[in-house]
């Protein structure tokens, strides 16, 4: 697998947001150290996120940056995009693997450190933990982690840990000293007046 990039943005679909917009203020400021992952609404169709996912493909490129599709492999497939990501929900992750092949990136999510082992051994390329901390993005989650729930899984295995859940610039010294290789953000680019601005926070934030 290419080295993986420590700043995972996945696209806020939400009514009233831009993804795209956000994704061109972010690229040319993190560029290979981005990691695009294409998140749909549950309802969207199979149409609607192909034709994301084309664009971050497309947007992503010049850059050297990644993108990754969650949850539907088959779109990922289609846009000749980098792998994808999936969860308790979604293909087990061995059926992934299968789906994607050897060579793809693979993310998986994980909350504690024997579900984040069997994960590993089935095939993930990198374990996407969390919740960190709450989160208005996402529904029904489970209590946010913290940081010692990072240190458990990261301990646990040899894949980089990407935290998720209510990441900012400011909680990402106690992730990375948790373990956390980097982190994966929604609201704190999508939601950010300057996301070119938050981007390079992230970054310089990830990078110590
Ligand atoms: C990097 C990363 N980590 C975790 C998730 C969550 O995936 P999942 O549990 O399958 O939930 P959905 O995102 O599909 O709602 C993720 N997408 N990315
Ligand atoms: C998809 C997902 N899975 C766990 S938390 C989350 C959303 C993270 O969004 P934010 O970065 O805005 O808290
Ligand atoms: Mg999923």
């Amino acid at each position: 697998m290419p080295s993986l990039g420590r700043l995972h943005l996945i696209t806020d679909t939400r009514p009233g947001c831009d993804p795209l917009a956000v994704l061109r203020a972010a690229l040319p400021v993190a560029r290979a150290e981005l990691v695009v992952q294409v998140r749909v609404a549950d309802d969207a169709t199979d149409r609607e996120a192909y034709e994301l996912a084309r664009r971050v493909v497309a947007l992503c490129r010049p850059y050297g940056a990644a993108c990754l599709v969650n949850d539907r492999l088959h779109v990922a497939l289609a846009v000749d995009a980098a792998g994808g990501h999936v969860g308790a929900d979604d293909l087990p992750v061995a059926a992934a693997r299968h789906v994607l092949g050897t060579a793809a990136v693979l993310g998986v999510t994980a909350r504690e450190p024997r579900g984040a082992a069997e994960a590993v051994a089935a095939g993930a390329s990198y374990l996407g933990v969390g919740p960190c901390h709450a989160t208005a993005t996402k529904a029904g989650l489970p209590d946010p982690i913290g940081p010692p729930g990072v240190r458990a899984v990261a301990e646990a295995v040899d894949v980089p840990v990407i935290a998720i859940g209510g990441v900012t610039a400011a909680r990402v010294p106690a992730l990375r000293a948790a373990g956390a290789y980097g982190a994966a953000v929604v609201g704190a680019l999508s939601q950010a007046v300057d996301p070119a601005r938050a981007t390079a926070e992230l970054l310089g934030a990830l990078a110590c």
